[in-house]
């Protein structure tokens, strides 16, 4: 097939859409100008030499063996779904192959359709740019071929992978190969038929989970659903594959047609159950994102109309949650994680991440046994230190008790636990500590001793890092000759499960240092996000306007309640007074206090918790604050709190001749929302967040975990205050900063973006920060 390039070619990113658009490489030159034709030239050249294609190997058994060739993950980009179209058509042409064995290049089968193209619809608006897959290629040339295809699949299959491979006649795998369809992560759902090939092959419960959690399984656990047909080792995998497809050529074993098979679907009456009892859940779990209800929508389609209607509905839902803005927010939440592993003159200079096999973690409180528990689920062995055997014994406890609660949550496979636990040691000296590769440290009083302790106690290689969210990494690495070394590793509670990882690095740390800890947090299967050295890091310290905001609208005479709810139903999943007892008045205090010291001109001084604590009241920890706590039951506003704001109100005595200030929902919520968006502008001008040069990185993410954000934040906090303006949030920030003080005053990069007219993301890098670590505050 031949496109058509225009004759005025403007720029090299329009040929590239071209060249993505075309079904075939195959370039039609007639029309376009010299100039034109050498661009198109490049592009395809730049893509050739870097290895993006699908090969043919017709061997003599005639069984051709199809590869999908483009690094790093083998992702569906458009080249190679017309690579594919075009191998798999010469295959049936030709007579000396009966059988076709399809597969990924370098040990992966694919990582599913090209993210980017996403994008590029997201930038243009231009949905025709999705080519047909689903029933041009997925049916009609593979699924329905008069020859079989068997997918021998290693490494990854994900979204495109997997349903490619659902579309052959059958599936080999080797060891540990990671399947899933994650699409509803990416604000879409499964395109090329697997709403309905994957119910039809594990049966509609399973499938479900799989799309609605986006939960891989590995090939072993494929295996047993009928997933996958054969588990072989890699070596055997392509041998075994030929065997097979030639064995279906010829009959010996079943030709298998998955969206024709019925077998594994239950009775329409209990798939209706299953579906009724997952939207229930979608409606708790995610009920701002539309992808998940309008998957089981595309499900049942399927289930009660037949395959072939579930595809052709499928594909009409997928164009159209692409366009969506949940997609848009979330696929920039991908390229925004991806981002963040990438740091100038550390990521870039050819290092190599040294193993780290053993750390000491030094403290066994909440978060020296979390960070413990993360540590060895990822099979690090850990030597963890306490001051006494008490102590000991209760870090130890409580480490037992993190994994334990992973295994009844259902999240965690008993024999793994037990393996787990088996690389924890409990210790009372440093004895243990002379062959660790890091030593991570709780945050403790006796810093700068326990810094200048551990030095002599561990080898010159070791990585000395510590688990804080405000100490100055300066001050603590002082008495230390090895300044190098020491690193800020901020985790967020519960450390095993919070996604984020703060990397905090000094002016001295040393770039292998860094390094190795971004290797460290990707193996405990975190997000490592590298960051200066300043008053709350960039988590912190953008979300701290966040509670002051709220507090200053209390004492401006606004309910505690109607800011909860407001901030609740906008999506985020809880307000800020909720998230304060939460956290603990202890930690409110004292981060207040860090942030009154920092940053004296915009800090809004409200006596409310402390009020609270004097009061008898400490949040969820006594079971009373705003809020109260009963076992079993939901919190409950509490009224007998409101005399205790009343005092409150009385002693800073702002509201405006004395009477409570009026103001619409809308504007509590950007009242609530627009100082942290002032604040993340302050951390981006300042370059806190992870280059020294280079771009800038930004706050822009406040949902790792998709599912709880507000669907208009999906994409972050910096990327939906672009959606807002930000002129809107300049002009209103300033109006409040003249009515109601400093606090609002906007930032100099916020007014210069408004006044000139300029997104807040343009020219800048973009950092994910969890909605999660809200509870952090
Ligand atoms: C129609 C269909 O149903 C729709 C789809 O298929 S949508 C796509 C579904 N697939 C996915 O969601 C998988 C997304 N990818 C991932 O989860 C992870 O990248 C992975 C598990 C494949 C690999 O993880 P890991 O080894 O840690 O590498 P990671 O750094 O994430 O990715 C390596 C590179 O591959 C890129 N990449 C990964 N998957 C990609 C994809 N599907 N499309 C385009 N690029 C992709 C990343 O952007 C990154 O690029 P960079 O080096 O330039 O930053």
């Amino acid at each position: 097939m031949r496109f058509q390039l225009k004759s005025q070619v403007e720029n090299d990113d329009m040929v590239k859409l071209h060249v993505q658009h075309a079904l075939s490489i195959e370039i039609a030159f007639s029309t376009c100008d010299f100039k034109s034709r050498s661009v198109v030239v490049a592009s395809l050249e730049r893509m050739s030499m870097a290895g993006v294609r699908v090969t043919m190997e017709v061997g003599i058994d005639g069984v051709a063996i199809i590869t999908i060739c483009n690094p790093p993950v083998n992702s569906l980009a458009i080249p190679i779904i017309a690579g594919l179209k075009e191998k798999f058509e010469e295959a049936m042409r030709r007579d000396d192959v009966k059988a076709i064995v399809l597969t990924g290049n370098a040990g992966k089968f694919s990582g599913g359709f090209d993210i980017n193209v996403f994008q590029n619809v997201h930038k243009t608006g231009n949905i025709s740019i999705l080519p047909d897959v689903s029933i041009d290629l997925v049916v009609n040339t593979i699924e329905d071929a008069k020859k079989p295809a068997v997918a021998a699949i290693e490494g990854l299959a994900l979204g495109g992978g997997l349903e490619l491979t659902m579309g052959c006649h059958a599936r080999i795998a080797a060891p540990k190969a990671q399947l899933g369809l994650p699409e509803l992560t990416l604000g879409v759902l499964p395109g090329f038929g697997g709403t309905q090939r994957l119910p039809r092959l594990v049966g509609l419960s399973k499938a479900v989970e799989m799309m609605l959690l986006s939960k891989s399984i590995t090939s072993e656990e494929g295996k047993k659903l009928g997933l996958i047909d054969a588990l072989v080792s890699a070596e055997e995998l392509l041998r075994v594959s030929r065997l097979w497809a030639l064995d279906i050529a010829e009959r010996r074993k079943p030709w298998m047609r998955s969206l024709h098979r019925t077998d594994k679907l239950s009775s329409l009456s209990e798939s209706r159950e299953i579906l009724k009892f997952a939207r229930q859940q979608a409606k708790q779990t995610a009920p701002n994102m539309p992808q998940h209800q309008a998957c089981i929508d595309v499900i049942e389609e399927g289930i009660v109309h037949g395959g072939y209607n579930g595809v052709l509905k499928e594909a009409k839902v997928f164009k159209e949650l692409v366009l969506s803005d949940t997609s848009r927010g979330l696929v920039n939440v991908f390229f925004a994680q991806r981002a963040t592993s990438k740091v100038p003159n550390v990521t870039d200079i050819g290092l190599k991440p040294r193993a780290v096999k053993k750390v000491a973690v030094i403290g066994g409180g909440l978060m020296g046994s979390g960070i413990t528990t993360a540590l060895i689920l990822s099979n690090i062995y850990v030597v963890l230190k306490e001051i006494n055997s008490e102590y000991l014994q209760r870090g130890i406890k409580m480490v037992e008790a993190n994994v334990r609660g992973l295994v009844t949550r259902k999240k965690l496979a008993q024999d793994k636990a037990d393996k787990a636990i088996s690389m924890l040691k409990g210790v009372l000296d440093y004895s243990e500590f002379r062959d660790v590769d890091m030593a991570v440290i709780e945050k403790v009083p006796l810093k700068q001793k326990i810094f200048s302790e551990i030095e002599k106690a561990c080898p010159p290689h070791c990585i000395l890092a510590t688990n804080t969210s405000t100490i100055d990494l300066n001050v603590v690495g002082e008495k230390t000759s090895s300044q190098d070394r020491i690193i800020g590793a901020h985790f967020f509670s519960p450390a095993h499960v919070m996604p984020l990882l703060e990397i905090v690095r000094t002016e001295k740390t040393s770039a292998q240092t860094i390094v190795d800890l971004m290797t460290v947090g990707k193996i405990i299967k975190k997000v490592p996000v590298v960051v200066g050295n300043c008053t709350g890091f960039a988590v912190n310290r953008t979300f701290f306007p966040y509670t002051q905001s709220a507090q200053l609208l209390v004492n401006l005479g606004v309910d505690v309640f109607r800011i909860d709810r407001l901030i609740t139903s906008f999506g985020l999943p809880m307000g800020p007074f909720q998230l304060q007892d939460l956290a603990g008045y202890g930690v409110a205090l004292a981060v207040g206090k860090e942030f009154a010291d920092a940053f004296p001109d915009r800090t809004f001084r409200s006596p409310l918790v402390q009020l609270l604590v004097n009061n008898g009241r400490n949040g969820k920890n006594n079971g009373k604050g705003y809020y109260l706590y009963e076992k079993g039951s939901k919190p409950k506003p509490d009224p007998s709190v409101l005399p205790i704001i009343e005092e409150c109100r009385r002693i800073t005595n702002i509201l405006p001749g004395g009477k409570p200030i009026s103001v619409t929902d809308q504007e509590i919520v950007e009242m609530v929302l627009f100082p942290v968006v002032n604040e993340a502008c302050r951390v981006m001008d300042e370059g806190v967040v992870v280059r020294a040069s280079g771009p800038r990185h930004c706050i822009c993410s406040w949902n790792e975990f998709p599912f709880l954000s507000a669907v208009n934040i999906a994409g972050g906090i910096v990327f939906w205050a672009d959606t807002v303006g930000p002129n809107h949030i300049y002009t209103s920030l300033k109006k409040w900063s003249e009515l109601y003080g400093k606090f609002y005053k906007p930032s100099r990069f916020l007014e210069e973006r408004a006044t000139k007219g300029i997104p807040l993301l343009q020219g800048v890098r973009i950092l994910q920060i969890s909605i999660s670590t809200l509870t952090k505050l």
